[in-house]
């Protein structure tokens, strides 16, 4: 598939006078797993929520699975932040509603991973732990057979053994079905093990997408005697610097290969990558061709 399902352009959603998400653009393909990062209150939310249309843009376009997003499509499936679950409802009566409510109800799915969970189908929700709570939130989801799958900080709350579990389940749904799914999350560590595109949302602003491969190939760290940045060259952005009186350490974007002997260059993952897009210096200078 090349598609892509979610895009957005100049999208900007305000509540009052503040602004959550802003200048919004990016593309998803179809497919990927898309980890979305970014610190608190950075617009993740906003974001899935505008996605699967509880929100409206205050401005700017969005599009996903090729329409105007609407609010209870049985094509995208949504765990919201808190893992929603009924208490007072046990996970038959939960499987139940799921299947009145989706036209495309598995209930085999369903009542497979249920199963596998261990869950007890007479037990109330409310009684459940919270790996548990966030196993059923997504069987839910899951069970619909959607083609995007949204997911709200879905493991923030688990234990790394339930952290573990949740996303083995997921990354085998993704296999079987080749869904496209969006998953924002703070914990880097557990985005690289499952996602192949990268969202990085700052202070309501998008500060870097791409795919993660292309990604970690075309950044750099740099270290070696203090420099201006601004002498680095044509067609390196700086993403971030760091200075003591001696020494720079620069994380730099450039598609060309840095071979500069003033430098030690080095290879970034994932968590350094985002870091230095989360940091104040992330401003992203460019340092442009000169005429
Ligand atoms: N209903 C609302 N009314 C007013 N402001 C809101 C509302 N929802 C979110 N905001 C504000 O919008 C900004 C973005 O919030 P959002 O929940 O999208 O961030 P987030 O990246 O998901 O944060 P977190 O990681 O803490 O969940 C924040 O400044 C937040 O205070």
């Amino acid at each position: 598939m090349s598609e892509n399902v979610v895009v957005t352009h100049a999208l900007t959603k305000r509540y009052g006078r503040r602004t959550a998400l802003s200048d919004c653009t990016v593309q998803v393909p179809a497919g990927r797993v898309v980890g979305l990062v970014g610190p608190n209150g950075a617009g993740k939310s906003t974001l899935l929520q505008l996605v699967c249309g509880l929100l409206e843009p205050t401005a700017g376009r969005l599009e996903v699975l090729g329409e105007r997003p609407r609010s209870g499509s049985a094509r995208v499936g949504f765990v919201a932040q808190d893992t929603p679950v009924y208490a007072g409802l046990t996970v038959e009566e939960h499987l139940a509603f799921g299947a009145r409510l989706n036209p495309s109800w598995d209930d085999a799915v369903a009542r497979r991973r249920i199963d596998d969970l261990g869950l007890d189908p007479t037990q109330r929700a409310g009684r459940l732990s919270g790996g548990q709570r966030a196993q059923l939130a997504l069987t839910l989801a899951i069970a619909k057979r959607p083609d995007l799958l949204l997911l709200d900080e879905p493991v923030a709350a688990l234990d790394p053994l339930a952290r573990r579990e949740f996303l083995q389940a997921l990354m085998e749904f993704i296999a079987d079905e080749g869904t496209s799914v969006v998953m924002s999350s703070h914990l880097v560590t557990d985005l690289e093990r499952v996602c192949d595109f990268l969202i990085v949302l700052s202070r309501s602003k998008v500060k870097v997408t791409g795919e993660v491969e292309e990604l970690l190939a075309t950044h750099h760290r740099l270290t070696g005697a203090r420099i201006d940045p601004a002498a680095l060259g044509p067609g390196r952005q700086v993403v971030q610097a760091r200075h003591t009186d001696v020494q720079s350490s620069l994380v730099v974007r450039s598609s060309a290969p840095i071979d500069d002997p003033a430098f030690r260059v080095d290879g970034i993952d994932l968590e350094d990558l985002v870091l230095a897009y989360m940091s104040e210096a992330g401003a992203g200078r460019v340092l442009e061709r000169q005429p």
